[in-house]
């Protein structure tokens, strides 16, 4: 891929995020809510990770505090060795900046302007400049380059949301965090923005980690690992689409695996 390597496909081996029995608590008394119950977890550098479950098994909320968007209740994050979750509001804001890149299940261009504005946006933010054939790479990867033009009014849904990938890899963030990117999207655009995290993730050693519900997410994935009621319940590696909706029945209340 246009034979542009980061700094992370160096260090693959090593452990990008880390979960110390985490706990994550809404409200209290009779609407109390436990959505993580002692999450543990280590992610390697530069793999593609999964984290499936069924709907309220607690997955957003999980990658919300893993990605410092939610303070946790009990447990430690850890972002490469930055204690996430020992951080002032302030240091985990540019944390997040400098540190974390973010794809939701809606793509959230800014309308007014263009495609290649939109990419730009997070480096124009903070100052930096892009480097030039790394911007190629990403936009190319994205399959994105004859957009650039464009504003996201007059792109499909999946078009969109290869641009808000493109826009999220772009400062070569430490961690991708995709809460069901794909959510919105028919199969075809959807294996395209999957498609384009895998590469990501295979071809720049870049950490990637999706939260979905859907079972053929987890064909993309290094590792999957699966959620059930706040707590990890199982892993799979590298698994085929019916491994993994094997251990979702396992796993999963009766009639939630379609
Ligand atoms: N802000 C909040 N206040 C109170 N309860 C919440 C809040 N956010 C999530 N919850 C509860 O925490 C639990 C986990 O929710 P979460 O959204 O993390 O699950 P999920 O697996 O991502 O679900 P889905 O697949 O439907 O998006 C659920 O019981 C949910 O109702």
């Amino acid at each position: 891929m246009n034979g542009v390597h980061t700094e992370n496909a160096v260090r693959k081996d090593e452990t990008a995020v880390r979960a110390v029995d985490v706990w994550k608590v809404y409200g209290d008394g009779e609407v109390r809510v436990a959505a993580l119950r002692g999450v543990n977890l280590e992610l390697t550098r530069g793999a593609l990770t999964v984290i499936m479950g069924p709907a309220g098994s607690g997955k957003s909320t999980l990658l919300h505090c893993l990605a410092g968007l939610d303070p946790v209740t009990g447990g430690d994050v850890y972002i490469d060795d930055t204690p996430v979750t020992a951080l002032c509001d302030r240091s985990r804001v540019r944390l997040r900046r400098d540190r974390v890149g973010f794809v939701f299940q809606q793509s959230n261009l800014l309308t007014a302007l263009t495609v290649e504005e939109n990419i730009l946006l997070p480096l124009s933010i903070i100052g930096r400049a892009p480097d030039r054939r790394w911007f190629d790479a990403v936009v190319d990867t994205a399959g994105v380059r004859d957009l650039l033009r464009h504003r996201p009014g007059q792109l499909s849904g999946g078009q969109q949301q290869r641009v808000a990938c493109a826009r999220a890899l772009l400062p070569r963030p430490r961690v991708i965090f995709a809460d069901e990117p794909t959510g919105d999207l028919d199969a075809r655009s959807g294996a395209e923005v999957l498609g384009f995290l895998r590469n990501a993730a295979r071809d720049f050693g870049q950490t990637v980690v999706i939260v979905s519900r859907h079972a053929d997410v987890a064909r993309y994935a290094d590792r999957v690992l699966f959620l059930s009621d706040g707590q990890l319940v199982s892993e799979l590696a590298a698994p085929t689409t019916a491994a993994v909706l094997g251990t979702m029945r396992v796993c999963e209340p009766a009639g939630a695996v379609g």
